[in-house]
């Protein structure tokens, strides 16, 4: 199981940039649980969506795996036959955890844990991609050709799902659901200090978009059905149909 998450519970003289570190990955169950509203809907329901949607002979990828967890909930409901997994994480520390983690559970599907930058993986065959709270990692530059290329590598009637934390447009309502975001976090036992220096460790390297950013970058891949189906204060998932 997780340590608990103490990583910024102590003044730091110099916030450093956010990394996914041996640090970070041995609290990062604790630390999603706690920082992110919505996870374990998000995740069971990326499972029932595979359950519902894996088609036979296909791949199904999980990009930015982190611990393996949506790859978890996916094996435990996918029936398809003839179904490979490919999870891929950038993180050699997330990596090895994640491959750990999957070999406790048994599977029938076959399943590579790559430890690659998501930008140099070919996609192809696919019927399930998921992108759970990984694309705002990337150089905003970047992401277009992600979502491009994920979308050529779809089968007809595959799907993506992209969960990311979401800005507002109208700055009071921004304000507000981000206020909502930081209550959770005090509510699950993060200090001020806690929360203002992770805040500043994330600061530059999780530039969050707005809904319609998503949805103009779905159009433009060539996705003709997209749609938000899930919210919980700025967390959201999506879902695009090819
Ligand atoms: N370019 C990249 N290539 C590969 N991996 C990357 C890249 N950029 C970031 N990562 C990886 O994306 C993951 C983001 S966490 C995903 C949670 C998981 N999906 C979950 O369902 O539990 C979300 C969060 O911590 O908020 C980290 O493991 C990074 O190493
Ligand atoms: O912690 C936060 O404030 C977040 O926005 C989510 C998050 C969760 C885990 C790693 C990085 C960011």
């Amino acid at each position: 199981m997780s340590q608990p998450d103490n990583i910024y519970s102590q003044p730091l003289e110099q916030v450093r940039d956010f990394v996914f570190d041996k640090a970070v990955v041995d609290v990062f169950s604790d630390m999603i649980l706690r920082s992110v509203p919505g996870y374990q809907t998000i995740i069971s329901t990326i499972g029932h969506l595979a359950q519902v949607h894996c088609q036979d002979n296909s791949n199904v990828y999980d990009l930015g795996c982190s611990l393996g967890t949506a790859t978890l909930a996916m094996r435990r409901t996918i029936k398809a036959n003839n179904v490979e997994i490919i999870a891929v994480d950038k993180s050699a520390d997330m990596v090895e955890k994640c491959r750990l983690h999957l070999q406790g559970y048994k599977s029938p599907f076959p399943t590579q844990v790559l430890c690659d930058d998501i930008l140099n993986i070919d996609i192809n065959n696919a019927s399930i991609v998921i992108l759970n709270f990984t694309l705002q990692f990337l150089q905003p530059a970047d992401r277009q050709q992600l979502i491009n290329r994920i979308y050529q590598g779809l089968k007809p009637g595959g799907l993506l799902v992209l969960s990311e934390k979401l800005k507002f447009v109208d700055q009071p309502c921004h304000d507000l659901i981000d206020e909502l975001h930081l209550d959770f976090k005090r509510a699950h036992g993060y200090s001020e200090l806690e929360i203002s220096q992770k805040r500043a460790a994330i600061e530059n390297v999780m530039r969050i978009d707005d809904l319609s950013a998503h949805y103009q970058r779905f159009k433009n891949a060539g996705f003709n059905h997209y749609q938000q189906w899930y919210q919980c204060f700025n967390f959201a998932s999506m879902v695009a149909i090819k």
